[in-house]
């Protein structure tokens, strides 16, 4: 393919003023929290340096092999010298000489090799150790975040920092340290050989040193720029392709795959010109500064040359001066590279700073009860509860109500009315507003949060499965749920029927979401679930789907058996499965609107008779 990295550089140039015009390369102002950074600061990169603490004796290590490995680069050309000028140039040339310096090159050849080696390994242990604390403890932090935080954080932007970020951290301990320290290291090696040397020549070959400095000035804030358009659109890309694999189902059904792969390629077009400029650059700049070095190389031979000629230096004090000419500008353009390094870093560590510095939006108590010792009845109070997940858009509007223990009760309502988001803030996924939730009298505030959710039980509409097995997935990974316990589970709730019959029973494999297992077995194996879990509160958010009249009995049956003995409190969507409630809560617009038995509520031919009257023909959805 023809390619023409000027045509690049202008679609890059174009590109960037669209983007800065509508707004997509934001300020950070605009930002969110998670993304704003600044630039400059090298805090982030400051606080996440205590996770380097415990290597301190590695780093110290690395920089010791360093000395040595530039010891040994910096020694070679002196031997060479040496050799010339001491056993080479008399009348009789000594090959005794040259044959001890050949074995000491040789020695400090393989020394060196032997360090860098050492130094590589060991760093690279170093950065991968301090990537996993660092996942690990981001991982920790982000699953304890409220749900509120998922409902507004896109979950590409918190895969990519726990990823590429870590990642950039890794390459900053590892490239930057190693690269910065050793080759700053190598530079004053090759300053204070050459000026050993001879002192005059060594001053000539300094001049380069300030043209160096203007050239790097000028590409660094270009190299920037072009590097932080390059994260800003490989993270568009991740973000979208996670959404798109998240809602894949919905694309396919709705056939958007064409109208989504033409934007997903937009971004990556995008991204890909912004990357060729990114490296355009940083080549341009390289083959600036390899001019400028045989350049000096050239000048160095007239110069030197001209030295030798008149005897104001000898040949080999000529070699070794081009050699460390050549060697000098190596580390600079090193050091030069790691700039980008070194920008990844200070964003990443400001970023993975955003997520750390989040606090989770429900806090458990400081004095928690101590369910241990407390005998939990399990009732269950609402009292003048009023909530909203976005101010001025209420969604419960007072609500009141209690269930005793044991009971199994029903909430029925139009779409929206609220009756998940009771269930929410009974399991104290987000906190009312106003008004008390008590769970056998105690407020559910007063509880730590694991264990109000090993308290209260939840099967969700879309029942979530695991990869894995079926016993995996019954036992949720919880390696003190016995066989036994998951078998007498499955048993309880008639899924063992259907698991008896998989080729490899309890041990089937089950993909990602269960998308190997219809409906109604997910069901069952989430109602098997709650028995091995063994909650005293169990919330049911009934499927809507419509399940074949077998399944729908054996489903039924399940959930019999899971609401004997603990307080069950079902979102109804079919009528018939809370025909046989205690009572049935019927919600419209963020309030009980009446509440009682189905019979009672049927002969006061209001809101829940309409409801069942239309049950016979549609969902209670449409209404
Ligand atoms: N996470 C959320 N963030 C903002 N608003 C929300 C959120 N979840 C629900 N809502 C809004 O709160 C209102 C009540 O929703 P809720 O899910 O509790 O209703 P529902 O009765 O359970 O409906 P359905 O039967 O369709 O599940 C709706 O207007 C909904 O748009």
């Amino acid at each position: 393919m023809k390619y023409s990295f000027r045509r690049t550089q202008a679609k890059h140039h174009v590109d960037v003023r669209q983007e800065k015009a509508q707004g997509k390369i934001q300020s950070v102002s605009q930002e969110s929290a998670l993304d704003a950074v600044s630039s400059r600061g090298i805090g982030g990169l400051i606080r996440l340096s205590t996770y380097a603490q415990p290597h301190v004796l590695g780093f110290a290590l690395i920089v010791v092999l360093a000395i040595i490995f530039n010891v040994t680069g910096t020694l070679q050309p002196y031997l060479v010298k040496v050799a010339i000028d001491d056993d080479l140039s008399l009348s009789h040339p000594n090959v005794h000489g040259l044959a001890v310096i050949c074995c000491v090159y040789i020695v400090t050849v393989i020394v060196g090799v032997a360090a860098n080696y050492t130094q590589v390994v060991v760093l690279q242990y170093i950065g991968q150790s301090i990537i996993r604390s660092i996942r690990l403890n981001l991982f920790q932090h982000i699953t304890r975040q409220a749900l509120r935080f998922f409902d507004k954080t896109a979950i590409g932007r918190l895969v990519t920092t726990v990823s590429n970020d870590t990642e950039n951290i890794n390459q900053f301990f590892t490239q930057f340290f190693l690269s910065t320290a050793s080759n700053a290291l190598s530079i004053i090696m090759i300053v204070f050989a050459m000026y050993e040397l001879n002192g005059r020549v060594a001053t000539y070959s300094m001049v380069v040193v300030p043209i160096v400095f203007a050239i790097s000035f000028i590409f660094r804030k270009r190299m920037r720029r072009a590097y932080q358009v390059t994260r800003t659109r490989l993270s568009r890309v991740i973000v979208f392709l996670a959404e798109n694999l998240a809602g894949i189902r919905i694309i396919q059904l709705f056939r958007q795959e064409k109208r989504q792969a033409g934007e997903f390629e937009r971004l990556n077009s995008s991204h890909r010109d912004a990357n060729v400029f990114e490296y355009g650059t940083m080549v341009s700049f390289n083959r600036v500064l390899e001019l400028l070095a045989n350049l000096s190389v050239a000048a160095m031979i007239f110069v030197g040359g001209d030295a030798v000629l008149h005897h104001v230096i000898k040949f080999g004090t000529l070699y070794a001066f081009i050699s460390y000419i050549k060697n000098f500008f190596a580390p600079i353009n090193a050091i030069t590279q790691q700039w980008n390094t070194l920008l990844s870093a200070l964003v990443s560590a400001e970023r993975i700073g955003n997520v750390f510095r989040l606090e989770p939006a429900i806090q458990d108590p400081p004095e928690p009860i101590d369910v241990a010792s407390f005998d939990i009845n399990a009732r269950i109070e609402f009292c003048n509860v009023f909530f909203a997940y976005e101010e001025a858009q209420p969604v419960l509007q007072g609500i009141n109500f209690t269930i005793e223990p044991g009971m199994f009760v029903g909430f029925v309502g139009a779409t929206g009315a609220g009756k998940s988001s009771v269930m929410s803030l009974l399991m104290r996924f987000y906190d009312a507003s106003t008004g008390q939730i008590l769970i056998g009298g105690r407020d559910v505030r007063d509880f730590r949060q694991v264990d109000l959710h090993s308290l209260i039980g939840l099967v969700q509409q879309d029942v979530y499965i695991f990869s894995g097995s079926i016993a995996d997935n019954i036992r949720l990974f919880r390696p003190d749920i016995s066989d036994k316990q998951v078998v007498d589970a499955a048993v309880t709730v008639g899924a063992h029927r259907f698991i008896d019959r998989l080729p490899n029973g309890y041990n089937t494999k089950v993909y990602a979401k269960g998308t190997n297992l219809s409906m109604g077995e997910r069901q069952l194996i989430a109602f098997a679930r709650i028995v091995a879990f063994n909650p005293r509160v169990l919330i049911l958010d009934e499927a809507t789907a419509n399940l074949d009249s077998q399944t729908e009995e054996w489903v039924q049956a399940g959930l019999q058996a899971v609401a004997k003995s603990r307080t069950t409190l079902v979102i109804a969507h079919r009528l018939s499965t809370i025909r046989n409630a205690d009572t049935i809560f019927v919600m419209d617009k963020g309030r009980i609107v009446e509440q009682g038995n189905h019979e009672e509520l049927l002969s006061r031919g209001e809101y829940y008779a309409t409801l069942h009257a239309n049950s016979g023909v549609s969902s209670v959805h449409t209404l």
